[in-house]
Order: structure tokens, then sequence, then C-alpha cells
């Protein structure tokens, strides 16, 4: 039944903040974030592990974080000890929808700045999002300690930036500790406490939530009004589901359970839940006895951005594959997949996945947790195909894309800010030009430091346009995008034709400008790769019927029994079951064989090179 009154929280809301710290990549948040914990006891000296909050292998070894999560750590101000959640965000674009979600959890952020680097793009996109979350922003100048840092230089770069003084940055080192507590402080002085009505119906915004092997699915949740207790029954309200609280705590940052959990705290549920999927991020929980009749804003469902076929080298891991798949869809919300099978590849999954950098990591966690050999087909975006007489058709993978009366294609399009020295503007503008971006506007934050802003189409970013941006500016140059909805694109579909056969792995959707290299490319590639036959072999790039790019394997005959003329017939006969022995791994198109190893070759060149660090 509903509660008469709503007990206290455990906590009262205004001896709680909430914060987030927020930083380009490599600035310095995981090595602030330790040092906090040292600081505030919640993590003694002997525990202490590098970089505590990244819990996944992956995580530490790349030293990104993918999952966020929430730490209490008491805090002494005056006498009065005050509970600051501290709430840890992705920092990566793909996961912007994450970081928002952390964000809106939060009242205020702290933005960290590596005083040897200056603002980066991701400083500017997660301040953005801050700002849009409205929070209450505390500047400050990272790594302090380092002799290349210039914290007066870049503390006038944040002020201008954010329309304060630049003695208002604080100056901190997270290695050394220096002006970590002072920080703690302007936490406790700055950030507005949480406010909610205690006696509303609970509404509790979920902003994370992982899979425990041990627990289930962990549900982090922020809670804006009323309370939520252990044991009583709540209702997500997105999918309209119930659940049993089985367990109600807090991150310190073991998990520590408690009565419940009241406005403004912040705390993990446990429900027995076995998918991450049905406890979404951004989606509210209420009570199921007095719900509450309106969700908070902000859910949005993952979308996925990036489509690529994911293939075992080996056939018979089929089955593993699609139970590693099963499995790691429990602990990733966004990552969808179902079975496709291709001439080239034989049986695998298309899969659907936020970005670059979410493929990457999905792959490396098959192969490495689950000892798999994947191959991966390069990465496409999703398009919208409108027919002459109407209908709509959405294409995740190139080979499904329609021939016939084509009346207009659509492609993602992405908003991209990029910041580098002055002295690169010039590269960059020519970059974005051959990647059919169209400058949206450029400001300099300093004298010689310049942000440009870009649209671009999502497909033009996702092969390798990130490291073509790092080369070409020597490393300087930072990005950060974010999805703009979609435009129409003169966009035909390649196919390559090995005897006239076309091959479905190496089908690509290209702008029309583009076909013809593409096609050159792909043929000469192939022409290196596949042996010749015993008959000649056209290779050829078309779109439709038209015919862009050819190239020949001439014939041969190979005769392995030439040398065993007049010989001994047990010889001749190895020889022979041998050749039959090669020909299982060759893969028939048409009438031409291909050794597997050539489809990957040809693949694995083109591999996706993500955003990696540095
Ligand atoms: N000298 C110095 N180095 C620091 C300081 N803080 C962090 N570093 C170093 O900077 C690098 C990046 O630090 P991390 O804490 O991993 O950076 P991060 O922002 O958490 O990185 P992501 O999780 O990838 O976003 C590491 O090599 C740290 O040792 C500091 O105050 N001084």
């Amino acid at each position: 039944m509903a509660h008469t009154a709503p007990e206290p929280s455990a906590t009262a809301p205004e001896l709680i903040r909430n914060f987030s710290i927020i930083a380009h990549i490599d600035h310095g948040k995981s090595t602030l974030a330790d040092r906090m914990l040292q600081l505030t006891g919640v993590v003694d000296q002997r525990q202490m592990r590098a970089q505590y909050l990244d819990r996944m292998d992956i995580e530490r070894e790349r030293g990104i974080t993918i999952k966020s999560q929430a730490v209490r750590m008491p805090w002494e101000e005056e006498g009065v000890t005050y509970a600051l959640n501290m709430i840890d965000t992705p920092g990566h674009v793909d996961f912007t929808y994450e970081v928002s979600r952390s964000l809106a959890a939060c009242e205020g952020a702290v933005l960290l700045v590596d005083a040897a680097q200056g603002i980066e793009a991701q400083t500017l996109a997660n301040l953005y999002l801050a700002m849009e979350n409205e929070l209450t922003i505390i500047p400050v100048l990272n790594k302090i300690d380092l002799p290349a840092a210039q914290p007066e230089k870049y503390a006038e770069e944040l002020a201008k930036l954010i329309g304060c003084e630049p003695e208002d940055c604080l100056k901190v080192s997270g290695k050394t500790g220096m002006g970590v507590d002072a920080l703690l402080a302007q936490i406790v002085k700055q950030v507005p406490a949480p406010v909610g009505d205690p006696n509303a119906p609970a509404r509790a915004m979920i902003f994370d939530s992982v899979y425990d092997t041990y627990r289930g699915v962990v549900t982090y949740v922020r809670v804006i009004d009323g309370m939520l207790h252990p044991r009583e029954r709540i209702t997500l309200m997105s999918t309209k589901t119930q659940h049993e609280l089985l367990e109600i705590g807090v991150s310190s940052p073991e998990p520590v359970p408690t009565k419940g959990l009241g406005v403004g705290e912040v705390g993990y549920l446990i429900t027995g839940v076995k998918d991450v999927r049905q406890s979404k991020v951004g989606d509210t929980v209420t009570n199921y006895a007095k719900p509450a009749t309106e969700a908070l804003e902000g859910y949005r469902e993952p979308l996925p951005m990036v489509f690529s076929g994911l293939y075992p080298i080996d056939g018979s891991d089929y089955g593993p594959l699609r139970e590693a798949l099963d499995k790691l869809k429990l602990s990733d919300a966004a990552l969808v997949y179902e079975p496709e099978s291709s001439v080239a590849l034989g049986f695998g999954f298309r899969c659907g996945f936020l970005g670059l950098l979410h493929l990457e990591i999905v792959r490396e966690r098959l192969e490495r947790e689950f000892n798999l050999d994947l191959i991966s087909t390069a990465p496409n975006v999703v398009y919208e195909v409108t027919m002459d007489d109407n209908t709509q058709i959405t294409v995740t993978n190139p080979s499904e894309f329609p021939g016939g009366k084509i009346n207009e294609v659509r492609e993602p399009i992405v908003k991209a800010t990029m910041l580098a020295p002055a002295e690169f503007i010039g590269a960059i503008m020519e970059l974005c030009q051959e990647r059919r971006g169209s400058l949206r506007g450029m400001d300099y934050l300093s004298e010689d430091r310049v942000e440009m802003r870009y649209t671009l189409p999502l497909a033009e970013i996702v092969f390798d346009f990130f490291d073509q941006l790092k080369s070409r500016t020597r490393g300087y140059a930072s990005l950060d995008y974010d999805p703009d909805g979609d435009q129409v694109a003169n966009l035909v579909k390649v196919d390559i034709l090995l005897q006239g056969e076309p091959v479905d792995a190496f089908s690509t959707i290209v702008h029309a400008d583009k076909a013809y290299s593409y096609g050159v490319m792909m043929t000469g590639k192939l022409r290196k790769l596949i042996p010749r036959q015993q008959f000649e072999v056209p290779i050829q790039a078309a779109i439709g019927a038209r015919i862009i790019a050819r190239e020949n394997i001439s014939a041969i005959r190979k005769d392995v029994l030439a040398k065993c003329y007049g010989g001994d017939i047990s010889r001749k006969r190895k020889l022979l079951e041998r050749q039959k022995e090669g020909k299982k791994r060759m893969k028939m198109v048409g009438r031409v064989e291909v050794p597997q190893e050539a489809f990957i070759a040809a693949l694995s060149s083109d591999a996706p090179t993500g955003e990696r660090k540095k």
C-alpha cells in the first residue's frame, strides 16, 4: 500500500551536492576522481587501485571511461558534514547521450582543463551539455605540477569561454593532490543543493545501468521527488514494467544498502532484472502503488548510428558468436544485431553501434572475452531511401540498397566541432572540403587557437576522418560531433563483381563523385589478392549495370601433376588430396575460387580506424 507520510531521507537535501567532472580525454578526470576518493577517505591508500572508477579491463587498458558510475563521499566544511555525490561521465563522443543523462543528475560540474593543453573539442562539447542542463560550472585547471603548464594563459581562455574572471579558475594537480581540498570546498560552496518535493510520488531518473554477473542489472538513479524504499514495487515509466526493489543503496564506492533514497540522493537499485535494456538510461522510476503521472524529461532510445557485419573467421564459431552477442547485450543496451549471411564470409551478424569506438569495443570484447576470431565489414551508416512510388526503405547494409527507380537518398549528418592551433585552419578546411563538409562558423578562442564548426555527413567521419585530422594537424586538433538529422545526397551503390557475380561483402554506398575511386581501388586490390584461375577472371566495379572500373586476372592452368611425369601413383594421389583440402578453404563466387584470406585481407586494410587515444 502507499506510504502515508514520507520518511525523512537518509541525508537532508541541503547537505547533498551532486556534481560531475567533465573534461577532454586525457585531461586527468580519473586521476582527480581517485584523489578525491582518497582525500575524503572513502578509499584508503592500500585499496587504492589506479582509476578506481573504471572497472572494465578494456577501460583501464585504453584509459577511457565507458560506463558512468556514482560515488558518495563525505566532506566536512565548517563543522558540517556534506554528502558529495560524484557522478562519473563517459568521455567519448559515442556516448554523448549517457553523458547528458549523467549531467542531468547533477547540479554542478567541475570543468577540468589540462593546464598544458588548454581547451579541447570535448571540453566544449561537455560544457555545452552542462549548460543545457543549467549546471553551475566550476572551472579548474589541472596538472599544474607539469613544467609545461601555463595556467595563467589557459585561465584567460577558460574565463573568456564561460564568462568569469581568470582568478575564478581553480588550479589543481590530481597527481600530487595540490588544490584538491580547496576544490572540494568550492563544490560545497558553489554547487546548489538539490530541490524536490519529498511529498510527491517518487520520481527517480536512471542515469546508468550496468550488468553485474552476480547481482544482475544494477541501476543507478538520482531521486528527484519523493522517496524509494527497499522491497516496494516500482514501475519503469517508458515500458510500464513493474519490478520489486530487492536492494537499494549508495556506492561508497563499494555498495552499501540503505533504508531508502530521498530527494536529491544518488544511489543504486537492484531489481533482479537480467537485461540492461529493461532498465534504460533516461527512464523514470516511480512507485507502483502511488505512481507519478509525468515522467521526467529527456528519455531517448539509444539509436545505433553505425553498422557493420561481424563474421567468425572459422565458420564453426557462428554458434559461439551468437551466444557471446547475447551475453554482451545484457550489459550494453545500445548494441543491436541480427543474423545475416554473405557469399564471401558465410554466416554472421549485422550489428548496430553508437559509433566507431563502440564498434571497436564490442569487437575487442568478443575477441578477448569470448576467444573469437572475427572479421568485420567496412562500417556504414543508415540510409533512408525513397523510391519513385514513395515507398520508404531503410538501408543498414549496402547489399540491401534497392535497384530500380529511386527518388531520393537521405544520409545522416553531424555537427562537428574541431579545435586546433590557427596555423592548421587551411589543412582542416581542406580535409572537410574533401569530406563534403560545409563550414558553419569559426571562432578564435585565443590569438592562436580556433574553434571550427562544420556540418559533415556521418559516413565521411566513420572511415578515417579522425586519423586524417590528427595527421594533418600534427596531432594538435581535437574533434567532437553530435548527430544533426539527415540530408539528401547523391549517393550510389558500387558493387564489385567477380566474373559478373556481385560479391556482397564489398558493396558499398558512396557519394557519386567518389564511386570511381572506390571502384578502382577495390578492383586493384582484389587483383593482387585473388590467385589466378584456370580461366580469365574479370573483376569489375559497377553502379547498377554500368561498369566503372575493371581489372583482369589472366588464366593459368595449374597442373599439380605436371612434376610427376610417369611417377608413382601414390604420390599423385597425395598431391590430388592436398589440392582438394586447399579447396575447402576456398569460397566459390560463381565459378571463381577465392581463398577466404583474400576477402579478409581486402576488408581488413579498410578496417575502421576509430578514435583511439593519441
Ligand atoms: N603531471 C600530471 N599528470 C597527470 C595529472 N592528472 C593526470 N595526469 C596524467 O594524465 C594522463 C591522463 O589522466 P587520466 O586521469 O587517465 O585522464 P582522464 O581524463 O580520466 O582520461 P579518460 O578517462 O580517457 O577521459 C595520465 O597519464 C595521468 O597520469 C596531474 O595532475 N599532473
